[in-house]
């Protein structure tokens, strides 16, 4: 039985895949997995019993990743699972920073009397707005939400030039070939009437958005946020916004200095929020999840490589350890010593880090268990699972 704690609205149809007899959910204190959305885990101490953390969502900033390595915890997203939801957002962000929509509907329903037709035609004028199409759109960050943007923005219209120094090949066969690619951040702020950010913060990316990036944009430009906060330096951008030298600043995340202005548009981090996203987030990270538990193979970690290999002995070891010299090594002669025979065995690496599946014949129980402590002795070694067939 594995103990799965769960954090946040996670989709019924997502837990309902982690069937009772084998997993118990928010049972104990020992959890042997984690399911969250945006749960700050930073800070929080992991009981020993914690495997693997699913991230219902992309974005993993709000999981110490680091931390998790460390102790052998493997960290899973849901990439490309909310991706059009977000994309549907931004659109329709873009539109309401071209046209004020939101103002107009506040406005009508101020009006009252028998004439309010005729009132509304003699004050419309005050809500006219522009158009997106033929404008120029700059998406930096060309990953499932930059690609999928950067596609519709040149059907509905508009030119598109996007910048990812990272983009991954599979990603870019599946963006239009109209879309122009930026050889710097700086291009697309010379040519972008609207620049959408879809990067993951981390140490590279955080306050991206400052003064020097600000200063390079058009002058009537809209900068569109919908990745993280903390990619834009808050009082840089109130700076640009005071002194007009962009037009917009539209956020899915809140911050008090950010509410009550009339150059900014705040939604309430609703990127995700629709039911079709939240159901294939919360479907994919139960999947990953209990795939692990159950076969100790790794699909969609952010701090693991990527392990899929069938099961065919009765026994799986998994074992996390550091990525340095004769760690296999020391770990075959191990098993060797017990005359236990290697059926199939896997050693991948990430970074600072390893992960070895090790198929092995039917075993006594309690040469297995010795064997274990004995590899557990293993200077390197983080962590040992056994898995039964
Ligand atoms: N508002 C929301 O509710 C919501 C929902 C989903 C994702 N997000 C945020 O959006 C981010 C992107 O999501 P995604 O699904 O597209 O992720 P993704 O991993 O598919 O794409 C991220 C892209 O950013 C690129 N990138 C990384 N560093 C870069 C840099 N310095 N400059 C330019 N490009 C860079 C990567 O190469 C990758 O192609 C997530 O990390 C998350 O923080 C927010
Ligand atoms: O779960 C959510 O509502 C937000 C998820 C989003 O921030 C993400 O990174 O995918």
């Amino acid at each position: 039985m594995f103990e799965i704690k769960t954090y946040n609205a996670i989709a019924p149809e997502g837990l309902n895949l982690l069937n009772a007899d084998q997993f118990a959910l928010n049972s104990g204190a020992n959890p042997d997995g984690i399911i969250l959305r945006s749960e700050k885990l930073h800070g929080m101490e992991f009981p020993e019993s914690l495997k693997a953390i699913a991230r219902a969502g992309a974005g993993v900033n709000n999981v110490p990743v680091e931390e998790c390595s460390e102790a052998g915890v493997v960290v899973f997203n849901t990439p490309g699972a909310n991706a059009n939801a977000v994309k549907e957002l931004v659109l329709a962000a873009m539109i309401m920073a071209a046209r004020p929509i939101k103002e107009g509907m506040e406005w009508v329903q101020t009006l009252s009397g028998d004439d309010v037709e005729k009132q509304v035609e003699k004050g419309k004028s005050q809500f006219a707005g522009t158009e997106i199409s033929g404008k120029t759109l700059g998406v930096i960050g060309l990953g499932a939400i930059g690609a999928m943007l950067a596609n519709d923005g040149f059907r509905l219209g508009m030119e598109v030039i996007g910048y990812d120094p990272y983009v991954s090949v599979e990603t870019a066969w599946n963006i239009n070939r109209r879309v122009q690619k930026a050889a710097s951040i700086a291009e697309v702020l010379a040519k972008a009437d609207y620049i959408s950010i879809h990067v993951p913060v981390n140490a590279e990316t955080k306050g991206m958005v400052d003064a020097a990036f600000l200063a390079q944009m058009k002058d009537n430009a809209v900068l569109l946020n919908f990745a993280r906060g903390e990619l834009v330096n808050t009082a840089d951008m109130l700076a640009a916004l005071k002194e007009k030298s962009i037009r917009k600043y539209v956020t899915d995340f809140a911050d008090e200095a950010l509410l009550h202005n009339d150059d900014i548009i705040v939604m309430p981090h609703l990127g995700a929020s629709t039911e079709e996203a939240e159901v294939n987030c919360a479907i994919m990270a139960a999947q990953t999840l209990k795939y692990f538990l159950e076969t100790g193979n790794i699909v969609n970690s952010v701090n693991f490589p990527g392990v899929d290999i069938a099961m065919q002995s009765p026994i799986r070891l998994t074992i996390v350890n550091k990525n340095i010299p004769n760690m296999v090594g020391q770990i075959s002669s191990g098993l060797a010593k017990y005359f236990i025979n290697i059926e199939d065995i896997l050693n991948r690496s990430r970074g600072n880090y390893a992960y070895t599946v090790i198929d092995i014949a039917e075993t006594e129980e309690a040469v297995l268990n010795e064997v274990i402590e004995k590899i557990k002795e293993i200077d390197g070694v983080v962590n040992v699972r056994i898995i039964r067939r």
